[in-house]
């Protein structure tokens, strides 16, 4: 159980209620496999992948991102139980996707310069981030307890 301080919670709601997840997603998905092109292994059926202006102009890329970071919203929704919340989800990754869950991690590092580079020093200041971090920190933890 996670303990959530009032002005943790309140950041991570107000936050998420900035993000469009239409445009963050699809740019978060994008730096995943442009920084970290071992992930694209997981996406071989997405067409080309082969630079990082094919990856950005990919709509299978695109739509995916939009699916996975529409997922944290379950997340936003349950903070008092996350891990309840991503139960079928781990499951999925790790038995049927077989997804090395430290990507999980990198996932939520990559979203996170996306919502900085987004909204700047004014919205996602230190405060916000600490709050924001921890969020994702529990969501990476939930998404892999299903592995084994
Ligand atoms: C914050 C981390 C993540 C969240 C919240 C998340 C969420 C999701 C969601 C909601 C789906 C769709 C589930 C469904 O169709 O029932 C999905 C599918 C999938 N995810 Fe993740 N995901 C995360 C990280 C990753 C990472 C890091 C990878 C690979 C590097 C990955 C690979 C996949 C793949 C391959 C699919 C299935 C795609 C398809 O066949 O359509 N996910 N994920």
């Amino acid at each position: 159980m996670v303990d959530w301080t009032d002005a943790e919670r309140s950041a991570i709601v107000s936050l998420w209620g900035k993000i469009n997840v239409d445009e963050i997603g699809p740019q978060a998905l994008a730096r995943l496999l442009i920084v970290y092109p071992w992930t694209q292994r997981h996406f071989a059926l997405f067409g080309n992948l082969s630079s990082p202006s094919a990856i950005m102009g990919n709509a299978k890329v695109s739509t995916h991102g939009k699916t996975v970071m529409g997922g944290l919203d379950r997340a936003v929704k349950n903070l008092d139980d996350i891990k309840n919340a991503y139960k079928a989800l781990s499951v999925m990754h790790s038995e049927k996707l077989h997804v090395d869950p430290d990507n999980f991690r990198l996932l939520g590092d990559v979203a996170t310069v996306c919502v900085a580079a987004k909204f700047g020093p004014s919205v996602f200041t230190p405060d916000v981030q600490e709050a924001w971090q921890k969020f994702l920190s529990v969501v990476v933890s939930a998404l892999g307890r299903q592995y084994h």
